[in-house]
């Protein structure tokens, strides 16, 4: 079997990865993608010079098939997988990047000793700065959660983590760019409020934003540290910090993490997921917590 990495999932995780994993080098010819909307499938053959092919084809001579799907499209994908004929199931190392479905899951439903590895990546990745926990299965050995890991640090940081944490992980870098993206949005409204045009408005946050997260990630301080750093006594930041606090900034953040691990915690737990294991004679681990 070569190298190549098969991606199911043409859509905005999958190109995510697709595009990390170019940039960082992967020769195209090793990639291959299974994406089942047709004009989608054209779209990424044409960017990416590669080959859009079905799940089945993608699958057979794959070392590592990673899956950037939504949970509902598991099971009819694992399904097509198990059609491939080239025998080498129990070396396939299937990489899911579908956020809630637990790993027991996936083994269930593939044939005996299967391994599987579960990812929460986020979308940073198309810039080579995902953020992405791990974590592993029972049949996974050491070299293949070694190389995985080798792959997902072509496209940024890495962290291997107990399967009992995915759903904070999901909390935290999983869904958090978005919560980045939401506060930007937030902010250029308030300049314009105040006056300024979009365009400026936009150049001043986007550059803030970037600023602040590289001191975060290379200064070595705390974000109490640099918060302070910025916080003059009786200035314009302790005059905003007071109004974020007083309107419950770190309430609706505690809030709003718990939903999203909750909500990640509920999707393997889905009652139109019940299909899920059907492979293996319609077994379903939905019932248990
Ligand atoms: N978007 C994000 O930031 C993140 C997403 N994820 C996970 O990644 C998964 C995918 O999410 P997105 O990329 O946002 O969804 P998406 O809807 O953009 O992409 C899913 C793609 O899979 C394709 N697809 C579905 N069934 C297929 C099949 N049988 N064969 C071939 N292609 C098929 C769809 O046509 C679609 O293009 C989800 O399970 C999500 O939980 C995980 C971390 C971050
Ligand atoms: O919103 C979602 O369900 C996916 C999982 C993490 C980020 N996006």
């Amino acid at each position: 079997m070569t190298e190549r990495i098969a991606i199911v999932g043409g859509g905005k995780i999958g190109e995510a990865l697709l595009a990390g994993l170019i940039q960082s080098g992967k020769p195209t010819k090793d990639l291959v993608v299974a994406e089942k909307m047709e004009n989608r499938a054209t779209e990424i053959a044409e960017d990416y010079g590669i080959l859009v092919t079905d799940v089945v084809s993608a699958a057979e001579g794959a070392q590592y098939v990673f899956l950037a799907i939504k949970p509902e499209d598991v099971d009819g994908v694992l399904r097509e997988i198990a059609r491939a004929e080239d025998n080498a199931e129990s070396e396939r190392v299937i990489v899911t990047l579908v956020a809630g479905l637990p790993i027991q899951r996936y083994e269930n439903a593939l044939q005996a000793g299967s391994p599987v590895i579960r990812v929460m990546p986020n979308t940073p990745m198309l810039v080579n700065e995902a953020m992405s926990a791990v974590a592993t299965g029972r049949y996974v050995g050491d070299d293949q959660l070694a190389a995985v890991v080798r792959l997902l640090e072509s496209v940024g940081k890495v962290a291997v983590v107990p399967e009992k944490q995915m759903d904070a992980v999901t909390a935290l870098s999983g869904s958090g760019p978005a919560y980045v993206f939401l506060l930007a949005e937030s902010m250029i409204d308030a300049g314009v409020a105040l006056g300024l045009t979009r365009v400026q408005a936009s150049e001043l946050v986007v550059q803030t934003i970037k600023g602040a997260g590289l001191l975060l990630s290379e200064s070595g301080l705390s974000p109490v540290d640099l918060r302070a750093a910025v916080t003059s006594p009786g200035g314009t930041t302790a005059a905003a910090i007071r109004e974020f606090e007083a309107n419950g900034f770190r309430h609706g953040v505690y809030q709003a993490t718990r939903a999203c691990a909750a909500a990640s915690a509920k999707a393997g737990h889905r009652p139109d997921l019940e299909g899920l294991g059907a492979a293996t004679g319609g077994r379903s681990d939905l019932e248990t917590p």
